[in-house]
């Protein structure tokens, strides 16, 4: 079977800066996340995969098609939604026109089905009540979820969600996750978060970028287990701890390789296990 998106060492360059650097990646259906400190490269990995930005090298297949060619990329964007970091938006629009003008635009020609079908994704983000409003009247959450609908529309073989849940209040968080996994049933959604625990609630895989690089591709369950032994809570930090921050209760969470004095060993959630990779390659994290 053809994998949904196949990247073999794909690159995209800005001048001299490699932003994503020989990423190698098979991705089938089911939820990824996409993982990585701030200009690690997600963004324009995302963009690749959307086909809104063309690889400096590298091979890009999406749906066995190649984005290169200006029929199979058609045929791509006629399959995929993307939710890009920045939408935007008509503000003029009320929220129902935009959803239903990005439906023209993809096709949707019969105004039956399509305005059913522009309900359909307002109800799946929690916007039904809101299709008349103005996009400039809509608060930063709600036009956030308003950029996710879009998305939705024609439910999609591939979703690409560039920080979908940026700015969500924590109930649409939660009622996003579940539209999400029900998507990742048969679609593959690639999403990029800075929230660890969206990736622990609702994703089987993570890919860690980082310098345009692949840190870690693999299941998040085995990501965790990598902590495993290595957080421990303490009344003071550790000074040979790669990272370590200061708890609302008061004590220290240190990730390190051995017990700080008088330290409780504790389980290790995605966020330590992620933070002990970056600290293995970055200068020392202190946080108080
Ligand atoms: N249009 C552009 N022109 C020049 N450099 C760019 C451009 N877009 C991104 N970059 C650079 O490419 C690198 C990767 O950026 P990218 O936006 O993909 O990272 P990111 O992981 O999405 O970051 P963030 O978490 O901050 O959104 C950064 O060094 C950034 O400065």
């Amino acid at each position: 079977m053809t994998a949904t998106v196949e990247l073999d060492e794909v690159g995209r360059r800005y001048g001299a800066t490699w932003a994503v650097d020989a990423v190698s990646l098979t991705l089938e259906p089911g939820v990824v996340g996409l993982l990585g400190p701030n200009g690690a490269g997600k963004t324009t990995l995302l963009r690749m995969i959307a086909t809104a930005l063309a690889p400096s090298r590298g091979r890009l297949s999406v749906f066995g098609l190649d984005p290169a060619l200006p029929r199979q990329r058609t045929e791509i964007r006629r399959r995929l939604g993307y939710l890009p970091q920045e939408v935007g938006f008509p503000r003029g629009f009320t929220a129902f026109a935009f959803v239903d003008y990005v439906a023209v635009l993809k096709e949707w020609t019969a105004p039956g089905p399509r305005h059913a079908e522009v309900r359909r994704v307002l109800e799946a983000v929690n916007l039904g009540g809101l299709g008349g409003k103005r996009v400039r009247a809509l608060s930063g959450g709600q036009r956030r979820r308003l950029g996710l609908a879009q998305a939705l529309l024609g439910s999609p073989g591939l979703l690409v969600l560039d920080e979908p849940t940026a700015g969500l209040d924590p109930e649409q968080r939660a009622a996003l996750r579940t539209v999400l996994a029900e998507l990742g049933r048969t679609a593959l959604v690639v999403l990029s978060t800075h929230q660890t625990d969206d990736v622990a609630a609702l994703c089987e895989r993570v890919v860690v970028l980082d310098g345009g690089r692949i840190r870690y591709d693999g299941g998040v369950t085995q990501l965790v287990e990598r902590a495993a032994g290595r957080v421990w809570l303490a009344d003071q930090p550790d000074p040979d701890a790669p990272v370590s921050w200061r708890t609302g209760t008061g004590r220290y969470r240190n990730l390190a390789e051995h017990a700080p004095a008088g330290a409780e060993l504790v389980e290790p959630s995605l966020e330590d296990a992620y933070l002990l990779l970056r600290g293995q390659s970055a200068a020392p994290a202190r946080m108080s």
